[in-house]
């Protein structure tokens, strides 16, 4: 937790006073499952008025700083400050870009760019004076981590770096990061200095790019697409990914998730009350919203492959550079999605995923398929209005698939 958070310095520390907040983390012991409502050994408890989490039956670190950030879903909105379930890095020109998306989907690996900024991979504020990190510290993934794909994260692992649920070498003390026998979800926990081109204070000025990952496991959205703010909106509040084996306890094959907000665990309001903000602040600061596909290619999981990251990176890089925005672009049937033609460095007959399944059928039942569970899923908002401006609420509505 040290790792994680903002650490005072001595001098903070010395009138530092009484906390705002205590965890009490009582993690090697179960809670009781027999206790009306409880459904796991596993709770994590907080108490708005008396400002307590209590943690049982988890040892994983991650429940710490997510716990905080529920607290801070609570917290910001009141002072009129949006929180985001979003890395988030700035250019050497001063451009930031936001990268919103669910566990696995891309937050640590995209923010974590040689050659920008790191402000944060994980949990941040938008203000009035900009953006600012929530946490001091990482919590990267490192199953099947490799020095040539990741190698900041690579580098990061050193002295003082936690590793959580890894395996290693009895003897030599080496680490294999492909062994998932303990579990998926092997990570490394280093405070953010340890990146060497972290941004600190872990602040940057308001975002240009607004990027929305989507690990689809499906493979039919398009590795990226350039939104519209009503489109924008429609996949924040969809939230969706397709979880595969990993993080979460018990799931082992692909199956769509929606989340609102991309963090449906953490938000404490409304998920329109986050959409509103979201949209004034894009409005008021000219940002761009994109939604990239981290997931599968050439057909669903199990038949097709997982886009490689180095067409991500490019497709990435094309965004913070600005070329994306000025790209040409086609129209998708279903999901309308405004998607390139060109991006160097990536080659083009993936940017539209029709070319890369060898089985059109197949690929239109998928789409379809899709498509119909975003709608069953945004079936419950259709009520609610978006902020103060009843068109926007009608333009979302309308910005999802069609068919
Ligand atoms: N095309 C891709 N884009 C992003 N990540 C990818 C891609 N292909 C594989 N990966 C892997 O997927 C995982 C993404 O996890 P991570 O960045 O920790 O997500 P998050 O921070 O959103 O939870 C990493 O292990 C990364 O190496
Ligand atoms: C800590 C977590 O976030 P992420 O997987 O996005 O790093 C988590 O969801 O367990």
């Amino acid at each position: 937790m040290h790792n994680m958070c903002i650490r005072p310095t001595p001098e903070e520390l010395e009138d530092f006073g009484t906390p705002d907040f205590t965890i009490y983390n009582a993690g090697q012991f179960p809670c009781n499952r027999y206790t009306h409502h409880m459904t796991s050994s596993t709770s994590i408890d907080i108490n708005l008025a008396r400002k307590e989490m209590v943690i049982l039956g988890t040892q994983y670190a991650g429940e710490m700083k997510k716990g905080l950030f529920g607290l801070m879903h609570y917290l910001m909105p009141k002072r009129q400050i949006l929180s985001l379930h979003s890395g988030c890095n700035m250019g050497k020109d001063g451009d930031v870009a936001l990268f919103f998306g669910l566990s696995g989907t891309g937050k640590t690996t995209l923010s974590t760019d040689h050659n920008r900024y790191l402000i944060g991979d994980d949990e941040h504020c938008w203000s009035e004076n900009g953006v600012s990190n929530i946490e001091g510290g990482c919590y990267a993934k490192c199953i099947d981590l490799s020095r040539e794909k990741e190698p900041d994260i690579w580098n990061a692992i050193k002295f003082g770096t936690v590793l959580e649920n890894v395996v290693l070498d009895e003897h030599t003390r080496e680490v294999d990061y492909m062994d998932s026998s303990v579990t998926e979800n092997t990570r490394a926990a280093y405070p953010i200095d340890y990146i060497p081109n972290a941004k600190i204070p872990c602040v940057g000025p308001h975002p240009k790019n607004i990027i929305l990952l989507a690990c689809d496991a499906f493979g039919v959205l398009p590795p990226v697409s350039k939104l519209s703010l009503a489109q924008t909106m429609y996949h924040f509040i969809s939230g969706y990914t397709a979880l595969v084996a990993g993080t979460e306890d018990g799931i082992k094959e692909p199956q769509a998730t929606f989340s609102a907000c991309f963090g449906a665990a953490f938000i404490m309001m409304h998920p329109t009350r986050y959409a509103a903000m979201l949209s004034e602040k894009m409005q008021k600061h000219g940002a761009t919203g994109w939604l990239v596909n981290t997931g599968w290619s050439g057909g669903s999981y199990g038949s097709g492959k997982r886009i490689k990251l180095a067409y991500t990176r490019r497709i990435i890089d094309a965004i913070h550079s600005g070329s994306l925005l000025n790209a040409n672009y086609k129209k998708t049937e279903v999901f309308g999605l405004e998607i390139p033609t060109e991006i160097e460095g990536v080659p083009s007959e993936i940017l539209d995923p029709v070319n890369t399944w060898t089985d059109k059928n197949a690929y239109k039942d998928t789409q379809l398929k899709l498509a119909g569970l975003f709608q069953k899923n945004f079936g419950v908002f259709t009520n609610y209005k978006i902020g103060k401006n009843s068109t926007l609420a009608e333009e979302i509505l309308a910005a999802g698939p069609s068919y």
